[in-house]
């Protein structure tokens, strides 16, 4: 039998968007799942210049929630809901290979809601800044959104409903439409409306300049655990259905939202995403930049609450004017429970 200190281990890096195959130790393995940067960047340099002759085959570039076409792990009788190129730490264990993105080089900025910029070295809380800074539009960030009282009260309602599986390690409850996209097509038939405790919520965030006309269509949540190597791969909210302002309460614990734009690979900009904190991603933010929340940033069980509203071509003046209304309809009952 094989000792398994001296196995190795068949590994797929996407290297600057570039596929590579390498063999690694259990230990190297365990790093490069842990998103280890030194490792990260000793692959990088041993790689090198090879890498640009190695196969390019699938981009992890997406727009979020159109993986229908792909097949998931649990149709093939396995163990997690994994499609495609994702991954989770269940299918990991049973010989799923990885494909984990490194970025050679890129510069980290880190956002900061105070003087609404991204520093390439942020030392300590605001102002103490320094280094290079650019601007970062579309992002607005309350802490504090909830107390700790409501965050319990939201907990408690929550887990009162079943969650499903997700992709790359998360679990999920929806309350919305089921939406083909690539039919371009709306089902309501199993959308109750929001879920109770959302009209506090609702009322809370439309005291807010930036959201007094915001109105909700869809509510999600997603849980991330370290254990399940919980993440969500760099992608665009849909277009067609959901509108500008993208709001999440982050519940449980602290994060990072990291946004990247593939035509500046050298960049990656990180908001802080705080536990109890309110974060709306809008412009720029939205539509030019993908986001991502990397593995290494679930360091303890997190829940993202993610309310989207309509786009204009659901809204009022819009070609399915009429369809947007009956979502608001059923969406504003604040009746509802997690879609099956
Ligand atoms: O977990 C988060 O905060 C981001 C989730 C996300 O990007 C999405 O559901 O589209
Ligand atoms: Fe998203």
């Amino acid at each position: 039998m094989a000792d398994s200190s001296t196995e190795l281990i068949d590994i797929t890096v996407s290297i600057d968007g570039k596929e590579v195959q390498l063999q690694v130790s259990q230990d190297i393995y365990q790093k490069v799942i842990q998103k280890d940067q030194a490792t990260l960047d000793l692959i990088c340099a041993s790689v090198g210049e090879n890498s640009s002759k190695q196969q390019s085959s699938q981009d992890l570039s997406n727009v979020v929630h159109q993986e229908d076409s792909e097949q998931s792990c649990q149709d093939k009788g396995k163990v997690c809901a994994c499609k495609g190129i994702r991954t989770c730490s269940l299918c990991e264990s049973i010989g799923k290979e990885s494909v984990v993105p490194i970025k050679k080089d890129a510069t980290i900025y880190s956002y900061c809601y105070q003087c609404k910029k991204a520093w390439s070295t942020a030392t300590g809380p605001h102002p103490q800044h320094s280094g290079h800074t650019i601007d970062f539009p579309g992002i607005y960030i309350q802490e504090n959104f909830i107390s700790e009282d409501e965050e319990s009260s939201i907990m408690s309602d929550i887990y009162k409903a079943p969650f499903i599986d997700s992709q790359s390690g998360r679990r999920k409850q929806d309350f919305g439409p089921k939406v083909n996209f690539k039919k371009k097509k709306l089902k309501t038939a199993n959308f109750s409306g929001l879920p109770p405790f959302s009209k506090d919520l609702l009322a809370k965030m439309q005291a807010s300049e930036i959201l007094q006309d915001f109105i909700p269509v869809e509510q999600c949540h997603l849980e991330y655990t370290p254990e399940r190597g919980s993440a969500i791969d760099p992608h665009f909210d849909d277009f067609w259905v959901w509108g500008e302002r993208l709001v999440t309460i982050n519940l449980l614990s602290d994060t990072e939202l990291c946004f990247t734009m593939d035509s500046k690979p050298d960049i990656e900009v990180h908001v802080p995403m705080n536990r109890r904190s309110l974060l709306v991603v809008y412009g720029k933010a939205r539509t030019v930049w993908k986001h991502a929340i990397h593995r290494s940033d679930i360091k303890d069980k997190r829940i993202a609450v993610t309310l989207r509203e309509l786009s204009k071509e659901f809204s009022k003046n819009g070609p399915r004017e009429a369809e947007g209304k009956s979502l608001l309809d059923i969406a504003l009952t604040f009746n509802g429970v997690p879609v099956a």
